[in-house]
């Protein structure tokens, strides 16, 4: 059960907050380790997370041909079941022969790894990139950019705003 009086970072022990300027530049250098790797026939995000790092990525690359797959599973920091929302479409797939060839998976982060598993299994010869890596999720990951301990949270920019941060002295971590 989700004890709700505490919050993502003290459920999670750490906590990685990603600003919109790291998070652009962190999807840029995917890019460069993605230019290595393509050309690429399409781009398909893992929405919702992959759809902001997708259309970075895409815009780099000059790939135009963007599909997603809406898989959620997440609620705030509890995973429960993988729920299939959108699958890939039948033009995507026929662009990848079937199994994903040439074309490029992108998400935000890779966790436990389940839902980039679930993914490959749709497209097993695509390239799977995220910006972000836990350990566990990392072998299921062809390029990332950073990784973090598998007890952390990374906040990204969607999720959070601006907010005061009390002076260390008066109690501040
Ligand atoms: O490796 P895993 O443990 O499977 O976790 C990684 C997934 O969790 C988050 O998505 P979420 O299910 O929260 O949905 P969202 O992208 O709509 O926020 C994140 O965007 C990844 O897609
Ligand atoms: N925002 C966010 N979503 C996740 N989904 C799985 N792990 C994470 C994480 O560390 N941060
Ligand atoms: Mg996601």
């Amino acid at each position: 059960m989700t004890d709700k009086t505490l919050t993502a970072e003290e459920r999670a022990g750490r906590a990685f907050p990603v600003s919109w300027d790291q998070f652009h530049r962190d999807c840029r250098a995917l890019t460069w380790r993605l230019n290595e790797v393509g050309p690429f026939a399409a781009i398909i995000a893992i929405t919702r997370g992959g759809l902001v790092p997708a259309a970075i990525v895409a815009r780099e690359l000059g790939v135009r041909v963007i599909d997603t797959v809406g898989i959620a599973s997440y609620d705030h920091t509890r995973q429960g079941e993988l729920n299939i929302l959108k699958a890939i479409s039948e033009d995507t797939l026929k662009l990848g022969g079937g199994t994903g060839k040439g074309l490029l998976i992108v998400d935000d982060l890779v966790d436990t790894g389940k839902t980039a598993q679930l993914v490959r299994e749709m497209l097993p010869d695509a390239h799977f990139a995220t910006v972000y890596a836990k350990p566990k999720g990392r072998p299921l990951v062809d390029t990332f950019i950073t990784e973090v301990s598998q007890d952390t949270w990374i906040f990204f920019p969607w999720d959070t705003a601006l907010s005061f941060a009390p002076p260390l002295r008066d109690g501040a971590a």
